[in-house]
C-alpha cells in the first residue's frame, strides 16, 4: 500500500491549510511543516509564523514533522531540542531549498556543494541527539553527478528516511525530475526513500511506480495545490470531485478569515493557491483574469464560484 505525504510549502501549507486539508482528506501519512530557521541569538526562539505552525494545539490529531533549514549543526541541534519540548520526535533537515537568498548563504540545496561539511553536520547531529532525523534533499547543486557522493554520505547515518526531489539547485523547477539519478536512491537499503517531484495525478504516480516498484511513499507539493483532493484520489482510486474541492476551498477561506487579520491577506493566500489550481480546469479563459484581478474577497468568490460551475476538470494530464 502506498503512502502519501504533503510537502512543506513555505507560506502555503501552514497550520490553517493543514487543518482544513486533514479534515477533508484524511489519510495523509505526514504533513511537513515549512522550514524553520534557527535564531540562537534572537530574543524569541521561533517567529510568530513558526510558532503558529508548531503549537501542538494547532496540530491536534495531525501527523506533522517540523523542518529545519541551516548549515550549522549546533543551530540545528539547538532548534531541534526546542522542538522536542513541544513533543516532536522527528525533525527533517532541509538541504533542498533552491531559493537564491537561501543558496547564497550555502544553505538548503546550496549546502550540497559541500559534501564534507554535510558529513560533519550529520556526524555531529547523530552523535548528540536521540531525535529521529530525516533529510529532504535535491540531487546536487550544479550537476546530477554530485548525487553519488551525497548518497554515500547519507548512507553512513541512520536516517529516519531520505526524501529525494531529483532535480539540482540549478534546475530550480525547470527540466524534468531526473529518474536515472533517483534510481540510485531507490536502490538504497539503509533507510526508507521517499519520492518527491511533479506528481499531479494517477498517471504521474504510475509512471514512477512502474519504474521503482520498491518505492511506496510519495511526497506531493504543488500537485496538492492544483488538486487538494490528490492524496485521497490516489488512495481511493477516484477522480477529483468538484463539489468536495469547492467545499474545501470555502472552508479554507473561512479559516484564513478567522486566523488572519485583513481581507487583503486572505485574498493573497487564496490567490496563491489558485496559481496552481487554475491548471485543474479546462479553459477558464476570462474567469482566470477576473480571479487574478479581484481586489475584494466578494469579487474573488464570484470568480472562483464561476470557474467551479462553468469549467470542466481536465481529463488530460497537465504540467505543473
Ligand atoms: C511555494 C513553495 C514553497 C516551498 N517551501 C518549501 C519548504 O519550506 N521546505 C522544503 O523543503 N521545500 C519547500 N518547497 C519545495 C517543495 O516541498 C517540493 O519539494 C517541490 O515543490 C517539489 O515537489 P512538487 O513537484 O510535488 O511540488 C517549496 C516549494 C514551493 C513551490
Amino acid at each position: 500500500m502506498n503512502q502519501y505525504d504533503v510537502a512543506p510549502l513555505e507560506g502555503i501549507t501552514g497550520y490553517v491549510f493543514r487543518n482544513v486539508h486533514h479534515r477533508y482528506f484524511p489519510g495523509v501519512r505526514k504533513y511537513y511543516i515549512p522550514f524553520i530557521e534557527p535564531k540562537p541569538k534572537a530574543k524569541k526562539i521561533f517567529t510568530g509564523r513558526e510558532m503558529g505552525d508548531i503549537l501542538p494545539e494547532h496540530n491536534e490529531g495531525i501527523p506533522v514533522v517540523p523542518q529545519i533549514l541551516t548549515n550549522k549543526w549546533e543551530d540545528f541541534l539547538w532548534t531541534a531540542e526546542h522542538l522536542k519540548n513541544y513533543g516532536y520526535t522527528e525533525v527533517n533537515w532541509n538541504v533542498g531549498c533552491p531559493a537564491k537568498t537561501v543558496v547564497s548563504k550555502n544553505r538548503g540545496s546550496g549546502f550540497l556543494a559541500f559534501p564534507d561539511e554535510i558529513d560533519e553536520f550529520l556526524y555531529r547531529v547523530f552523535e548528540k541527539t536521540n531525535l529521529k532525523i530525516s533529510v529532504k534533499t535535491r540531487i546536487g547543486k550544479e550537476d546530477p553527478e554530485e548525487f553519488d557522493r551525497l548518497l554515500e554520505i547519507y548512507e553512513k547515518y541512520p536516517l529516519e528516511e531520505l526524501v529525494v526531489h531529483p532535480r539540482t539547485q540549478k534546475d530550480f523547477y525547470g527540466n524534468i525530475p531526473n529518474l536515472e539519478v533517483f534510481a540510485k536512491a531507490a536502490a538504497c537499503r539503509k533507510f526508507p526513500v521517499v519520492y518527491n517531484g511533479d506528481i499531479t495525478d494517477r498517471q504521474d504516480l504510475e509512471r514512477i511506480q512502474m519504474r521503482f516498484p520498491d518505492i511506496t511513499c510519495y511526497m506531493m507539493g504543488r500537485g496538492v495545490l492544483r488538486n487538494p483532493q490528490l492524496t485521497e484520489n490516489l488512495q481511493k482510486n477516484t477522480l477529483p470531485d468538484k463539489q468536495k474541492i469547492w467545499n474545501f476551498m470555502k472552508e479554507l477561506e473561512e479559516s484564513y478569515s478567522t486566523e488572519l487579520s485583513g481581507e487583503t491577506v486572505v485574498l493573497f493566500k487564496m490567490k496563491e493557491i489558485w496559481c496552481y489550481m487554475i491548471k485543474l480546469f479546462e479553459d477558464p479563459g476570462k474567469l482566470s483574469g477576473k480571479l487574478k484581478k479581484a481586489k475584494r474577497l466578494s469579487d474573488y468568490e464570484l470568480a472562483a464560484k464561476s470557474i467551479f460551475e462553468e469549467c470542466q476538470i481536465k481529463e488530460q494530464h497537465t504540467e505543473l
